[in-house]
């Protein structure tokens, strides 16, 4: 049997490469980008008037000017106006491109108008007047031609502001899988059917799908009986079809765990089968070329966790999602005497800037109405027998 460690490293070798794909960038966030974002314009694109107020000449100020003939007003959205001669001003309002015959805005606020028989006069109190006063000039936080966002990165909301801005409405991003989540044995029934007494649904292909689908990775549940025959027939298509293959159940000791058995049989390459683990002992891991199957012990916590902590992180690290290495505070005292690596379910609560973890207390890998405490699960390694209150080790939250 392996450790958790060396059963993490064994599934991180698998390194298969997955490509690039288009995406609409309204679904881009969360994704890694496979092409940089090149400015197509200068940043910003033209002198931006950064408030509402008069448009002068720096100039006319320097030498003592203070009164100002209006001679128009320029809206955002509009073509610049000049002023010619000395001693003019525009109104002129935020997010206006300001002509070259200008170069200070003095705010509304420091103004005050007159009107006169000649027009409309615009007065300055503003004494602390510079050239570019603002003004967001053209071309100063980045130039046309300069990478704005590098390639690799993930995309969030901001990275989404710039693309729009670079008029990206595709982006190029990496490839996610295309993943088929395999339910197994005879005693499961659909979400909406009513189980007869020995019967129960399928909870554990719902929760994989359901995450899987929240990260927009594109996957399809499908069901096999505890029958060789059916496993040989099914398997193959759906390797064939996938990039990866997640199963659940069927993979422990007893007369209808077949699947180690028929998944090399196959030809899948077996990579381990057993992690000196609680729960998700019996996780079997195997590789066809470059696909992975991952075969989930079928105890709700077991497929839950072994999900969570081996499968998810593992994607990501392939699409080029940063891991996000959280952990947690254990804050209380825990014992556990086996020799095996233990993922203790917890609750949490953010106090301080820490992240705290507390114990819940379930009836084992098939208590998945525990789940409803739960927020997710710290990894306390093998070799100790009591995990410090204090102590701080890696988090695993549910519902990513
Ligand atoms: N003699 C031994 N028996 C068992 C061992 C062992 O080491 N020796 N290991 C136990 C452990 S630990 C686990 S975990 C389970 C793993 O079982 P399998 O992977 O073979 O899964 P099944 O036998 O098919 O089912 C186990 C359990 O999970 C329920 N299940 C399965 N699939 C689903 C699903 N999609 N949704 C909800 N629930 C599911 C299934 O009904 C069973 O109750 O083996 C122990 N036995
Ligand atoms: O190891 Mo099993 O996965 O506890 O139920
Ligand atoms: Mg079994």
């Amino acid at each position: 049997m392996i450790s958790v460690e060396e059963a993490r490293n064994i599934i991180h070798a698998q390194a298969p490469e997955w490509g690039e794909e288009r995406v609409l960038l309204h679904e881009s966030i969360g994704r890694v980008l496979a092409q940089p974002v090149v400015a197509d314009r200068d940043f910003p694109p033209f002198h931006r008037v950064t408030m509402d107020g008069v448009a002068i000449r720096y100039e006319d100020f320097k030498r003592g000017e203070r009164n100002f003939k209006v001679v128009g007003t320029q809206y955002a959205g509009e073509e610049s106006r000049a002023v010619s001669n000395p001693g003019e001003c525009l109104e002129i309002m935020t997010g206006a491109m300001l002509d070259a015959s200008c170069d200070v805005i003095v705010r509304y606020e420091d103004v005050t108008f007159e009107d006169k028989s000649d027009g409309k006069w615009a007065h300055i109190s503003d004494e602390e007047v510079f050239r570019f006063k603002n003004v967001h000039q053209q071309g100063s936080d980045q130039q046309t031609g300069e990478v704005l966002v590098e390639s690799g990165a993930q995309i969030h909301t901001g990275i989404v502001a710039i693309l729009a801005t670079v008029g990206q409405e595709q982006v190029t991003v990496r490839r996610l899988p295309k993943v088929a989540v395999v339910s197994t044995g005879d005693e499961l029934v659909e979400v909406g059917d009513t189980p007869q007494a020995y019967q129960i649904r399928k909870s554990n292909v719902t929760m994989i799908v359901a995450s899987l689908m929240r990260q927009g990775i594109a996957c399809q549940a499908f069901h096999l009986n505890d029958r060789v025959e059916e496993l040989v027939r099914e398997l193959p298509g759906l390797l064939e079809a996938h990039d990866v293959l997640l199963l659940s159940g069927g993979v422990s000791k007893g007369k209808a765990d077949y699947l180690p058995e028929v998944l090399e049989s196959l030809g899948v390459q077996k990579e381990f089968h057993r992690v000196a683990q609680r729960p998700g002992k019996p996780f079997w891991f195997g590789s066809y070329g470059e696909k992975a199957v991952f075969a989930f012990p079928g105890n709700p916590i077991s497929t839950l966790m072994c999900f969570q902590v081996y499968c998810l992180p593992w994607i990501h690290q392939q699409a080029g999602v940063p891991n996000l290495g959280l952990t947690a505070v254990l804050m209380e005292n825990f014992v556990f005497k086996p020799d095996l690596g233990y993922f203790l379910q917890v609750s949490v609560s953010h106090e301080g800037g820490q992240c705290r973890a507390t114990p819940v207390q379930g009836n084992g890998s098939g208590d998945l109405a525990t789940l409803a405490k739960v927020d997710g699960f710290i990894y306390l390694p093998a070799g100790q027998m009591v995990y410090g209150k204090g102590d701080v080790f890696p988090y695993y939250p549910l519902g990513l």
